[in-house]
Parts: structure tokens; sequence; C-alpha cells
């Protein structure tokens, strides 16, 4: 979520798009509901974005082989600990991007050189939650939060960077992918007041 606003602050012209897509299929009437993200092409291309560029797990988690088995013409013996770099494949020329280093969500639309590609498992280009049996058991429900949080942001403020200024996008070293620099957003309200009304949950 962290990467995604960051990139958003950074891309404009992205950020606006969005902004567009949600003006055309939800308007600024009422709040953004799980119901609408389905017809949020762009939006859901703008996360897988930035799950190619800024994997979650960037090594993903650590397994070992049960079988002596070859990759690539390796041959890994059988009980070998194995990484696998998404951070690295996400970002190869030689995989699919031609533009790997650049932010550019359009891939993933019809007409794109990504169009159609999931980020759940089955295209092996793009592998933010893993693959095969021990992929991630939690992505129907992280992948829909972070689209539906994601989308409600947008929609309900304008973000902004303290003096304009770029947001800092170095990246840590470890098994989780952060953020160097914390990242600071100004949000301003942009709908009627009555749509951030927050309902009080009663202790029991
Ligand atoms: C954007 C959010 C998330 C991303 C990108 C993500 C990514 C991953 C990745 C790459 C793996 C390793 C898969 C593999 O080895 O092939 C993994 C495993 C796992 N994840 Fe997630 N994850 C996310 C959120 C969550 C959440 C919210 C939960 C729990 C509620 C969760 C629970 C797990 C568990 C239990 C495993 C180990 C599965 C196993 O080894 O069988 N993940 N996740």
């Amino acid at each position: 979520m962290t990467w995604a606003l960051a990139l958003l602050l950074n891309h404009r012209p992205v950020l606006d798009k969005v902004r567009r897509e949600l003006d055309l299929h939800v308007g600024t009437a009422r709040n953004v509901e799980e119901k609408d993200v389905p017809d949020l092409v762009y939006l859901q291309a703008v996360v897988k974005e930035t799950m190619r560029l800024y994997p979650v797990g960037p090594l993903s988690v650590a397994h070992d082989s049960t079988a002596d088995c070859w990759v690539g013409g390796y041959h890994i013996p059988a009980g070998t600990r194995l990484l696998t770099n998404l951070w690295k494949l996400h970002r190869d020329p030689q995989v699919w991007w031609p533009d790997p280093e650049e932010f550019r969500p359009d891939r993933f639309l019809a007409g794109g050189e990504a169009a159609g590609v999931d980020v759940r498992g089955q295209q092996f280009g793009c592998l933010p939650f893993g693959s095969g049996r021990r992929m991630c058991p939690a992505v129907n429900l992280a992948l829909p939060l972070m689209q539906l949080i994601l989308t409600r942001l947008v929609h309900e403020f304008e973000l902004g960077t303290p003096g304009g200024a770029p947001v800092d996008m170095g990246e840590g070293v470890g098994l989780a992918l952060t953020k160097t620099a914390p990242l600071e957003v100004l949000i301003t309200p942009r709908l009627s007041p009555h749509l951030y009304h927050h309902h009080r949950v009663d202790s029991m």
C-alpha cells in the first residue's frame, strides 16, 4: 500500500487516470464499495504493477527441495534451501518487460505486453504471491483488500506531498521490501462531508 501511494504521488498522470475511471464507474456522490472493484480495471493494473516493481516479499519464502531435480540446467540436490528472487524476476528484461524499471500500469491492460497477466501464480514472470501448492494462501484476502483500500483513499482524498516534493523511492534490504524514508502524504477530503461519516461500533 505504501509503495502504491508513493508511485501514484510520483506519477500524477496515472493517479489522474485512476480518478477518471472512478468518476466514470462510481461518480462522486457515494463511496466505492467492494462490488465496484471488478469494473475498475485500471486500478487493478496499478496494484499489479506496484506488486511487480515492489513485491512485498522480494525473496518470497524459503523452500527446501524434497527430491533431486534440474532447473535451468542446474542440478539441485534434495534438501537444498531455495529462494526465488521475485524482485529480480519482476524486473528482468529477458522475461517479458521491455522497460522493466518503468511504472507503467497500462502494460497489464488489453493491448499491453502483459495483458491478461494475473498475479495468482499462473504466469511465472510475475509472482508476488508465489506459485504452486505453497503459494500465499491469503491472496484472495490480501488482493481485494489492497484494491479496495487504495481505491477508497484515491477516491475520497486529494493526495499530495509536503512542498510538492517527489517521494524518495529508496528501498531497504530485508525479507520484506520496506521504504527507507517514511512516506509523508498530505490528504484533503474531495467528496461531500456526509460521505466521511463513521459508524460507531458500541462495545458489548
Ligand atoms: C499483499 C499481501 C501479501 C503478499 C504479496 C504475500 C506474498 C506471499 C508469498 C510470496 C508467499 C510465499 C509463497 C511461495 O513460497 O511460493 C506467501 C506465503 C504465505 N502467506 Fe502471504 N502474502 C500477503 C499477505 C498475506 C496475509 C494477509 C496472510 C495471512 C492472513 C498471509 C499468509 C501467508 C502464509 C501462511 C504463507 C505460507 C504458505 C505456505 O508455506 O504454505 N499472506 N505470501
